[in-house]
């Protein structure tokens, strides 16, 4: 554990990180494992044991404190406030590994001892449709602060954060590459609200007077940032592009139809520009900077695996 006097973080080795679990219990099966893992690549039984184990273990001991506050402030007003649920943002980076480590994350806190109710919302679905954004010049702009309806994002947190018992999301497909018309995820009296998005951290420019005065981080009882080096990102979002390009790409109603019948070497080609020209460029001027407003930091290394984590001192 390294703690220096100038860092608002405590950074723990992946060695150190993996000493505390101390007994939390393995509760995934092999298949369940499997069933978790991401498209590509394999996500190991020690991985989880050494990482993820440890910090649904953390988790679950902020998330207790936070009943404990609830219900110390019910006893301040004498009366039973309404259960609002716990809300985690995980942010970072296109294809740094959101997805999967916030999927993996809800698969272990859902089997935690009092088997909590955990939804997984993206804020993917926070994108304006397709044919806004064309409207506005903005299709080679998805992902950045402006491509997403943020007012919208902040009713629904809103909402979610006042104990409403039913909310609702609009749905992203990276199949049509659109928002799904007349689609939502219903999220129904949930105790812990995983929100994941490259955008979770980002703050208003403050010259846009149209926007809220409130941060999406604002109704967050925690976040983290998963990072990784640029270059092994990079590779990520190729190879996950390679594979889409054999699978889903293949689909008659891809919007990326007409990338299947690339040659391995064009579709790298192809991929590698992409990255360029949208994400790397989002991911300098506008992730990046977010990183450290996050409560825990998990950085990862050329294989997916955790090399080291950061915890803000509270
Ligand atoms: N912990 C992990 N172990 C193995 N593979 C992973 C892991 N995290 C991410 N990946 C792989 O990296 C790629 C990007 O991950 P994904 O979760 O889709 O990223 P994001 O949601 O940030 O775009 C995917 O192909 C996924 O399978
Ligand atoms: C929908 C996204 C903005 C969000 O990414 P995610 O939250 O899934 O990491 C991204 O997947 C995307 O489509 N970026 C635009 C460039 C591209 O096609 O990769």
């Amino acid at each position: 554990m390294i703690s220096t006097k100038y860092s608002p973080y405590i950074t723990f080795s992946r060695e150190a990180w993996a000493k505390l679990r101390f007994n939390t219990p393995l509760t995934l099966t092999q298949s369940e494992i499997q069933e978790l893992q991401g498209m590509n690549e394999k996500l190991s039984m020690k991985e989880v044991e050494d990482i993820y184990l440890p910090l649904t273990r953390l988790l679950n001991l902020y998330i207790k404190a936070s009943q404990q506050l609830h219900t110390v402030t019910d006893e301040f007003f004498g009366e039973k406030t309404r259960k609002v649920p716990y809300v985690i943002g995980v942010a970072g980076s296109v294809a740094v590994g959101k997805s999967t480590t916030s999927r993996i994350l809800q698969s272990l806190l859902m089997r935690s001892p009092d088997h909590p109710k955990v939804e997984l919302v993206t804020t993917d679905g926070f994108l304006y449709p397709n044919d806004v954004l064309n409207k506005n010049g903005l299709m080679e702009k998805k992902g950045f602060p402006e491509s997403y309806n943020i007012k919208e994002l902040i009713t629904f947190l809103t909402n979610l954060k006042s104990g409403d018992t039913k909310v609702k999301a609009p749905v992203y497909s990276h199949l049509y590459y659109d928002i799904i018309p007349n689609t939502y995820q219903e999220v129904v009296q949930p105790d812990i609200v995983i929100i994941e998005g490259i955008n979770v951290l980002q703050t208003p420019k403050n010259e846009d007077k149209t926007l809220p005065s409130v941060y999406v981080s604002d109704f967050f009882d925690l976040s983290i940032f998963v990072d990784a080096d640029e270059k092994d990102i990079q590779q990520w979002y190729v190879d996950r592009f390679k594979l889409l390009k054999d699978t889903a790409f293949t689909k008659r109603e891809s919007y990326f139809k007409r990338f299947a019948d690339l040659s391995v070497v064009e579709a790298e080609k192809v991929a590698t520009d992409i990255w360029n020209n949208i994400n790397k460029k989002n991911l300098d001027l506008n992730i990046k900077p977010t990183k450290n407003r996050a409560d825990i930091i998990v950085r990862k290394g050329k294989n997916h695996s955790v090399s080291n984590i950061k915890l803000r001192k509270i």
